[in-house]
């Protein structure tokens, strides 16, 4: 049975529209499925977690944005039913990772057809992300965002990935660098004035921002983008060049590749996962290799 999960706010709403039009598709191709919706925040594990103690559970389908994918993965940690997506949120990250259509329609067709893959996922304290973990700005921004009216707003007009960048503009100019103890796979170095460090599993967060491009979410490592001893004015220069990655050869830009990652820091930094918040510095990385199965 196809047990789907609709997030109600994801894209201000949009999931739910989405959803009419989906079940609609099922009843006409005579597919047994079921439905829960949440009703709040962290729902989507709890239902997860029902969902998988039901035999008769073959496949989970998350209708929603990242937020709504990241709490169903750690719902579904350890299982090896596979997750199938309907992108229903603002920035949709992981869907373009996994070349997921943005379209609700072809998102099904694709899940219908049953041609599942694994993936690896990163672990940061005890919750299970699928994307990035952004710490210091980043979390910042996700913070500020999240909480925001233009969030809703924007959703609106189906703009909901300008939502972050409005964010960044808001955050970039009050946000203070701190110093970083950070330790890559055992090596601890010590760095100075770092705006943001982002571990990725997969290359982009905030609607297409392409942050570690290069990463891969089959290689068993995570792409680290550290950002550090730049300007306020500099880092607004090079922002625009982060959608195409094209930041990484700037000199105050540093990626590495690792499999943990522990960052303990001078003043807290916010960590967001997936764009959800997760907590603040200190925090423990790592890498799940082939933890996660996906249509
Ligand atoms: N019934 C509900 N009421 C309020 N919040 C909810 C409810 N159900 C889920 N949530 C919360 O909605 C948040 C946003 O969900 P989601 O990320 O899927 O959408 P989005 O923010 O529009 O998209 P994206 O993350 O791609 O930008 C999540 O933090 C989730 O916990």
């Amino acid at each position: 049975m196809y047990c789907f999960i609709v997030n109600k706010v994801s894209g201000n709403g949009r999931a739910l529209k989405i959803w009419s039009l989906i079940e609609k598709i099922l009843q006409e191709k005579n597919i047994r499925y079921c439905v829960h919706f949440t009703q709040k925040s962290n729902h989507a594990t709890q239902i997860v977690q029902e969902y998988i103690n039901n035999k008769e559970t073959a496949v989970i389908i998350a209708v929603g944005g990242d937020g709504t994918v990241h709490e169903a993965i750690n719902g579904l940690s350890g299982s090896n039913i596979p997750l199938g997506i309907i992108p229903a949120g603002s920035g949709n990250d992981f869907c373009r990772a996994l070349g997921i259509p943005l379209r609700f329609d072809k998102a099904l067709e694709r899940i219908l057809k049953d041609e599942r893959k694994v993936i690896d996922i990163g672990r940061i304290n005890d919750k299970y992300y699928a994307t990035v973990v952004g710490i210091g700005f980043d979390g910042q921004v996700a913070h500020t965002t999240n909480i925001s009216k233009y969030k809703k707003l924007l959703n609106l007009f189906r703009l909901g990935g300008i939502s972050y960048i409005v964010g960044v503009f808001k955050v970039l100019f009050y946000y203070k660098p701190t110093n970083v103890d950070l330790k890559v796979d055992k090596k601890q170095q010590k760095i100075a004035n770092v705006w943001l460090i982002a571990v990725a599993n997969s290359p982009s967060y905030a609607g297409g921002m392409l942050i570690c491009p290069n990463a891969i979410n089959t290689d068993g490592l995570f792409d680290i983008c550290i950002v550090q001893g730049i300007s306020r004015w500099e880092l607004l220069r090079i922002l625009p060049t982060v959608f195409k990655g094209k930041h990484t050869s700037h000199p105050s830009v540093t990626i590495l590749k690792a499999r943990e990652v522990e960052i303990l820091s001078d003043s807290p930094m916010i960590a967001h996962g997936d764009g959800e918040i997760i907590g603040q510095t200190p925090v423990k990385i790592s890498v799940k290799p082939r933890s996660l199965y996906v249509l």
